[in-house]
Order: structure tokens, then C-alpha cells, then sequence
């Protein structure tokens, strides 16, 4: 059976075993059995590879990777991915994916795959001459970018436009140049860095000012994905729900205080998926935040508004660099087999996916804050956290977490006390 005729709506798929729901996504998503033992395997990268993916490595830290079932996007089923420390956000990703599911999921698009390297030049006294200067090169300038990578330019990638902008600095103007780069199926940072190294010695010459920093921009604004949804009224509990949304979403809008808990709660689920495929979060993260600040002051990354049948509407827009290939990608074998559950053969597919589970994570926490508050959902599952924390162990984590959820206690010091009750009760 095709991946397009699987269906990721699995309701109850958090009350399976591990194993059984390994099973499932491996049926959903066709793994191998080299992708099945991959996932199963405890602690599963290798120390000699960590050894060599960065510098003096001593210890492995496995995240735990969740899978987010009844995602529709772009009428097509996905089961999606997600490492992350943090209970309840997988269960969002699944709870508000599933109140959308049957008014059609998520729609996406991507505004391409562009990534900007900056060149800084100073030591001009006519920045506006140096400008136009380099702008007069720019077939060299191509010339000189595409020579740097021909297997990119061979992919259909490779440089796309020419920006130079003065930036007035505290130490003077500076003349600043974009290489607009199409870096395909690579997050390309690696790539654009070559290019703009490569290509200042000529900006120097050119201008006869001196080059310093030449490296990308992670306000990568040229490589936005987008998402949108909507949430029937009925289906999300009635209007007073939807208002109540609608009313934390105008708070977010208009206060930085609260829009950078808002915009954390889409990074939730934005760099659970980027960190499963070995994507850079810390790259993902910079471009999210600075994005959410374009018009001058800092704001919600979504939007969220009623449509004309009285349903919720939310939408996001943000810059997503995120690559099959390149960085990590490809040389850690658990990301390749996420990577493989998402069955995306573009990193433009990617990104549209991430941007969905963005917009999912943020409804999911709206819904909460505008109705039971947070701890009930979220509470309810850190409170078998709480019981680890506390020495619980086996089947002692559940009991003693149901304890803690009926008390409204989930403490560290109710835990401890409890957990010495039970024990001393079955003694
Ligand atoms: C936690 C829920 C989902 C419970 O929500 P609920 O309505 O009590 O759930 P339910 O038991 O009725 O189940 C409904 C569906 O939710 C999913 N679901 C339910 N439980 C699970 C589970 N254990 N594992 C996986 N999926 C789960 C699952 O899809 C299930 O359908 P089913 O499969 O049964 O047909 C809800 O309360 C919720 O979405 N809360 C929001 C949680 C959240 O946003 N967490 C993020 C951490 S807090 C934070 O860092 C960000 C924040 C909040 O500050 C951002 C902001 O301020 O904007
Ligand atoms: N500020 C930041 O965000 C910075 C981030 N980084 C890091 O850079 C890394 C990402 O850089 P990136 O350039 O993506 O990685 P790589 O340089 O590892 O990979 C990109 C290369 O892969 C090759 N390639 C093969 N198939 C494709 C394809 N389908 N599409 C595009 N390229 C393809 C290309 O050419 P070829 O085969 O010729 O190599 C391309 O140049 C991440 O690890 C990131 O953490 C680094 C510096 C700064």
C-alpha cells in the first residue's frame, strides 16, 4: 500500500507499548528493517561517530523522539518525528491535529529555498560609489558563487540574486552585500560561507575598502514555509473557546512579554522536528525570533482570526532552513530514519511540515491557557517526571503520578512523601 492511502489518525496510539507503536509507524511509513532496528536500539549513535561529529566528546545524551499522528498536510497523511525533553508537547501536536483533521488538515507552501551570505566591507569613503560598484558585477559575481559549488548548481541550485545595502554603524557605514543563494535540499550554511569567502578578495579589489565578516544571515527571510488551518467552532468546544483563543492570540500580537512565551510554545514542536532530522534548532530558532521582530517590535510568529462561518483560523509564516543533506543530516543514522517515518523527499517538504506542527503547537496551547490553564494538560503529564524524580520506578511511576494529578500536588515533596507511602502500604 502507498504512504498516501495510510491514514495518521491513530487514536490511541499513546496507549500502546513502545514497541507496538514502533510497529505501526514502521507499517505506516514502510521502514526496512535496518530503519526498525535503528529506532529500537537503546542509545542508538555510535561513539565513534559522535566522536567525530563534534570536538572532545565524552558521553551520548538521548532525547526521547515521540511520533505526532492525525497530521494532514497538503491532503496527505504524515506521521511525524518530534525529539524533545518537554512532556505534553507531542500529545498537543496529536490533540490539535486531530480537531483539524476533518475540516482538511494543513495547507502549506514555501516562499523557496534562498538563503542570503552576507559580505561586510568598510574603510569607504563613498559607500555609494563602492554600491553601485559592486552591482556592476554581478554576472562575475554568479560566475565566481557557482564556480564554488557546481554540484549544487547541478542539483538546479546555485546563485540567484545580488543585494547591496549601507548599513549605518556606530563605527560608520558599512556596504553590505547579499548573495541570495538556492541551496536546494542543504540548509547551506557551509555553502554560502564558501561563496562569500571566496568572492571578497574581488569586493576589495573593486572598491579598495576592507572586507572583514563573510558569513550567512540566520534571518533567512527567503525561505519563509507557511501554514494554515482551520478549526470548526463545534469542533473545538464552541465559540467561547474560539473567542477566548482569538483574545490570547491579540494578547501575544500585541505584548513582547507574552509573545515570547507564545512564539516558545511554536518552538516546541518547530525544533522537537529539527532536532529529529539533524537540523540545526539554534539556526531555526535565530531566524524565528528575529522574524517575529521585522516590523520593528516583537511579535506572534501565527494569526489567528474567524472566518465568515464563525471557525477558527490560524496561520504561520516562518523562516524554516532546514536540509536533507549537509550538517548532520545525513551522518546521523537515527535523523536519516526519521526522516524516513516523514517520507519527504524535499527539504521544501520539510519545512512545510515543520510550519504545520508549529501552527499545531500553538493551538494546542492557546486552546489550554484560554480554557483549563496548563497544568491540568501538561501537569497531568510531567507528574510521571515528578515520580522519577522521586525514585519511582516500574509501575510505581503511573501509580504515583495518578496520586499526585488526584491531589493537584505534582510536587517533589508530595511525590517523595507518597512514594514512601506506597512502598510502605505493599510492604
Ligand atoms: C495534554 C493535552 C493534549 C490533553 O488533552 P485532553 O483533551 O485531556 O486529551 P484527551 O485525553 O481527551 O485525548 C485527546 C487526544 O489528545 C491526544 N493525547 C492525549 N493524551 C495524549 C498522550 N498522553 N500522548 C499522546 N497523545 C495524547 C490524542 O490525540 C488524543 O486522542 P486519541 O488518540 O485518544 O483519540 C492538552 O491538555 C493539551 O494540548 N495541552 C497543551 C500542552 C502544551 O501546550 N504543552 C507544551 C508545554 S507548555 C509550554 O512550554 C508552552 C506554553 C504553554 O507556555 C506556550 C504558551 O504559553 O503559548
Ligand atoms: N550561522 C549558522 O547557522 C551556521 C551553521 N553552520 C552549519 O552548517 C551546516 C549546514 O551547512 P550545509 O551547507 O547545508 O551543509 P554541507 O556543506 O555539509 O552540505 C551542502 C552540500 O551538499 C551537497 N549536496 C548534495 N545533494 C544536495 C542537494 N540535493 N541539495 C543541495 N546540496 C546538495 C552540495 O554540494 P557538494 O556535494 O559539492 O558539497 C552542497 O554544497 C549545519 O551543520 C550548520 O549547523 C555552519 C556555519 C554557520
Amino acid at each position: 500500500m502507498s504512504i498516501s492511502n495510510l491514514t495518521s489518525r491513530i487514536p490511541g496510539f499513546h496507549r500502546m507499548s513502545t514497541a507496538e507503536r514502533l510497529e505501526a509507524v514502521a507499517a505506516f511509513s514502510d521502514l526496512d528493517e535496518t530503519t526498525r532496528a535503528q529506532l529500537a536500539a537503546p542509545g542508538n549513535i555510535d561513539t565513534h561517530l559522535a566522536d567525530h561529529m563534534i570536538e572532545n566528546v565524552v558521553a551520548t545524551l538521548s532525547i526521547p523522539i515521540g511520533v505526532a499522528t492525525n497530521m494532514r498536510v497538503d491532503g496527505k497523511d504524515v506521521l511525524v518525528p518530534m525529539a524533545t525533553e518537554e512532556s505534553s508537547v507531542v500529545a498537543a501536536v496529536c490533540n490539535s491535529a486531530r480537531q483539524c483533521y476533518d475540516s482538511g488538515g494543513f495547507i502549506t507552501s514555501v516562499s523557496g529555498t534562498l538563503m542570503i551570505a552576507q559580505v561586510q566591507l568598510v574603510g569607504v569613503t563613498d559607500p555609494e560609489n563602492a554600491r553601485l560598484r559592486i552591482l556592476e558585477h554581478r554576472d562575475e559575481i554568479a560566475a565566481i558563487c557557482d564556480r564554488c559549488d557546481p554540484m549544487l548548481v547541478q542539483l538546479g541550485g546555485g546563485f540567484r540574486d545580488l543585494e547591496v545595502r549601507i548599513v549605518d554603524s556606530r563605527g560608520g557605514p558599512m556596504v553590505v552585500t547579499h548573495l541570495i543563494v538556492d541551496t536546494r535540499d542543504a540548509m547551506g550554511a557551509n555553502t554560502v560561507n564558501t561563496m562569500a569567502e571566496t568572492l571578497a578578495p574581488s569586493i576589495e579589489s573593486w572598491t579598495g575598502g576592507k572586507v572583514f565578516l563573510r558569513i550567512l544571515s540566520n534571518l533567512a527571510d527567503r525561505r519563509l514555509a507557511r501554514a494554515r488551518a482551520t478549526w470548526p467552532a463545534e469542533a473545538i468546544g464552541g465559540e467561547a473557546v474560539r473567542d477566548g483563543m482569538i483574545s490570547a492570540y491579540h494578547f501575544a500580537e500585541a505584548d513582547p512579554y507574552r509573545a515570547a512565551t507564545h512564539n516558545k510554545g511554536i518552538m516546541n514542536g518547530v525544533s522537537a522536528v529539527v532536532l529529529a532530522t539533524g537540523n540545526d534548532t539554534r539556526a531555526v530558532e535565530a531566524g524565528a525570533h528575529a522574524y517575529a521582530a521585522r516590523k520593528g517590535r516583537y511579535t506572534s510568529l501565527t494569526s489567528w482570526e474567524v472566518t465568515a462561518d464563525g471557525s477558527l483560523a490560524g496561520s504561520i509564516e516562518i523562516p524554516l532552513p532546514v536540509g536533507l543533506v549537509g550538517g548532520a543530516t545525513k551522518i546521523h543514522p537515527t535523523a536519516r530514519a526519521c526522516l524516513k517515518i516523514l517520507g519527504v523527499s524535499t527539504a521544501a517538504e520539510l519545512a512545510r511540515i515543520i510550519a504545520a506542527v508549529g501552527l499545531a503547537q500553538n493551538f494546542g496551547a492557546m486552546k489550554a491557557l484560554a480554557t483549563t490553564g496548563i497544568q491540568k494538560g501538561h501537569m497531568a503529564l510531567h507528574a510521571n517526571n515528578v515520580a522519577i524524580a522521586a525514585g519511582a520506578v516500574g509501575d510505581e511511576v503511573a501509580m504515583l503520578a495518578a496520586i499526585l494529578v488526584e491531589r493537584r500536588q505534582v510536587r517533589q515533596d508530595v511525590a517523595t512523601a507518597e512514594l514512601e507511602r506506597m512502598r510502605a502500604g505493599a510492604a
